[in-house]
């Protein structure tokens, strides 16, 4: 199992669904940064579960606590350790379908790859892990704020299909009626990136961030610029013309030849439809025998909805982690 992002700043994430808590121990952190802890808490209460009734339920307070590496409020070079503790879990939503596959989760491959499996809240396969990568990535975050004054701009673009924001929850209300879940997408802007980020050819900032957003929970797609679409342009409307003073678009998405160009770093991310739905489907059991399963339980009917700050802090962890890398510009 790979466990590890990051090659400086080098994050180890570890914990289950249902376990007793979940957390990261950050190796290669430069000593004297101020951790603040309040910056690391308001991202964690992005992320968190149970905040509406268009998302899982699951009531998760995620309090934050610092087992290792600071002083006096500031990081001291050595592992930093951050953990949250699981209050909130109910292991027996997943009893009736222990033995059986959910269509679309990963019970089957970690079944078959490991022959064992945490079925509860999906052990090590849930989007709960997330709480590691924003535990890390806060941090990358504000110290990209307070150095560069990089910021985030985030939205999402499209839910089911539909890309009308007014119709975003009446879609989503229809949905879990309807005991279903919708794919979506969400838009990320990174503004105030500077300019010489990402290292040709085999460490692209493009392919250094697909990595790490393709390795998120359901995300299927990610697209830079104008994505796809380019391939219906013509290179006079593909091509971002250079002025004086910049570029007049951004068709590129602040990339060009992997490495950044100064632009806003603008890419979309596509997600799938949740998997745990309560609409009965086919399936098959440990023993191979078919059977039917229905999904009960706490689950987001549409994972757009709460992975932007996941999004934005994978981003930070694979920023801060080339500019340390490479020692870019004035840092040290
Ligand atoms: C923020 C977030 C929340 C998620 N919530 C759920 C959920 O409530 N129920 C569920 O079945 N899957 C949920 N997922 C997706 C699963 O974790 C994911 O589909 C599963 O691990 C299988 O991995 P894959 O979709 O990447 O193949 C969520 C994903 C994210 C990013
Ligand atoms: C708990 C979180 O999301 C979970 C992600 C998830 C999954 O299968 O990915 C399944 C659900 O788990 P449970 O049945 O234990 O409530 C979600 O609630 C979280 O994000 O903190």
């Amino acid at each position: 199992m790979s466990n590890i992002l990051g090659s400086v700043f080098k994050v180890l994430t570890f914990g289950e669904s249902h376990g007793k808590l979940l957390g990261c121990l950050i190796d290669g952190i430069p000593s004297g940064f101020y951790v603040n802890k309040h910056k690391i808490q308001k991202e964690l209460n992005l992320r968190k579960p149970g905040k509406s009734n268009l998302v899982s339920l699951r009531k998760e307070k995620d309090k934050l606590k610092i087992i290792s590496g600071i002083f006096c409020n500031r990081t001291t070079g050595t592992p930093l350790g951050l953990i949250v503790y699981n209050k909130n879990k109910r292991s027996l939503d997943y009893k009736n379908i222990s033995k059986k596959f959910r269509p679309g989760h990963a019970d089957y491959t970690y079944y078959k790859k490991y022959n064992i499996r945490d079925y509860r809240g999906g052990g090590r396969s849930s989007a709960r892990t997330t709480v590691s990568i924003v535990l890390a990535g806060s941090i990358c975050k504000y110290i990209l704020k307070d150095i560069y004054c990089i910021d985030f701009f985030s939205f999402i673009s499209c839910v089911g299909g539909n890309v009308n924001y007014n119709s975003f929850s009446k879609n989503i209300k229809k949905t879990i009626k309807n005991k279903d879940s919708l794919g979506s997408s969400v838009n990320i802007l990174v503004g105030n990136i500077p300019n010489g980020i990402g290292e040709p050819l085999f460490e692209k900032i493009e392919s250094e961030i697909s990595k790490t957003i393709m390795g998120l929970n359901a995300v299927k797609a990610i697209e830079f610029g104008s994505g796809i679409k380019c391939n219906s342009y013509k290179g006079s409307e593909n091509n971002d013309n250079i002025y004086k003073h910049g570029f007049k678009s951004n068709n590129s998405g602040g990339v060009l030849g992997g490495i950044s160009s100064g632009q806003n770093l603008k890419f979309t991310v596509h997600i799938k439809p949740t998997s745990s739905i309560s609409k009965i489907q086919d399936t098959i059991d440990n023993n191979l025998v078919e059977e039917k399963i229905e999904t009960t339980g706490r689950h987001d009917p549409c994972i757009g909805l709460r992975i932007i700050p996941i999004i934005e802090s994978a981003v930070a962890i694979v920023i801060f982690d080339l500019i340390l890398k490479h020692k870019f510009s004035f840092f040290f």
